[in-house]
């Protein structure tokens, strides 16, 4: 689903990431991990061709991204630690201006966007202004939002950060399924051991270059001071 090879990027002088190579499998769901500083950023907003590497390719779902950015980009979806959604129009006008930035049909976008938010248990809050949400039901609607073009690929970058347990708990539970079920492949940024338990594979990045990749239980049993348990 995804292949990224040899992925090399610096500000200036500076090196952010120094060759950076990984595939993701479909239905693979894949923490990345990071202390600050690590290029985590810099390695997903090359992933969502915000800018281009010095060096090294990226290819999703077999389109490379630097040769066909639209074809490469329609099969991306992002959840962004920042909210991607307008809070003064409804859940409904927000998810139809996505579908209509990926030009699907409205027909087709109204019957997607009803059956994703019954899914996530949203469907009496399609009305509803994003403002009037809970932080934990406006990332459900970013999630939806981010799926509704049916991207292979899901980036998720620290997610659930600010969410209540129960809510980060039901946001990777809904992206666990969307991997086992629809074979999406799935890189989740984040920080917390409780995530990482449910992935099936770890990469952790250090000054650039990936230090570790492998199962859970490895990382956790040889870096395990470098993660946290839920605040
Ligand atoms: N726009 C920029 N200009 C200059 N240097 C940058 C820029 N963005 C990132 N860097 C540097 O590149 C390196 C990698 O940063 P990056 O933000 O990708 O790491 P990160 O793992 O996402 O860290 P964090 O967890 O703090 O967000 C760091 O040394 C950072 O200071």
């Amino acid at each position: 689903m995804l292949i990224v090879q040899d992925l090399a990027k610096s500000y200036g002088t500076k090196p952010a990431l120094k060759g950076v190579s990984f595939a993701i499998k479909a239905g693979e769901m894949v923490a990345l991990l990071g202390p600050n500083g690590a290029g985590k950023s810099t390695l997903l907003q090359l992933l969502t061709g915000l800018f281009s590497p010095d060096r090294g390719s990226i290819q999703i779902f077999g389109q490379d991204l630097n040769a066909h950015p639209s074809q490469a980009l329609a099969g991306i979806g992002v959840v962004f630690q920042q909210s991607a959604l307008d809070l003064d129009l409804s859940v409904n006008a927000n998810l139809l201006f996505h579908t209509d930035l990926h030009g699907l049909p409205r027909q087709v976008a109204r019957q997607r966007i009803a059956q994703a938010l019954a899914a996530m248990g949203l469907q009496g809050q399609a009305k509803d202004v994003v403002r009037s949400l809970s932080g934990g039901t406006r990332r459900k609607v970013e999630l939806v939002r981010a799926l509704l073009h049916q991207p292979r690929v899901l980036l998720m970058d620290e997610a659930t950060v600010g969410l209540d347990p129960e809510s980060r708990a039901t946001m990777l539970d809904a992206v666990r399924q969307l991997a086992t079920q629809q074979q999406v492949g799935v890189l989740w940024a984040t920080h917390l051991i409780e995530e990482i338990k449910v992935t099936d594979r770890v990469l952790f990045l250090q000054q650039g270059l990936i230090r570790f990749d492998g199962a859970p239980a490895d990382y956790l049993t040889q870096f395990k001071g470098l993660v946290r348990t839920e605040e």
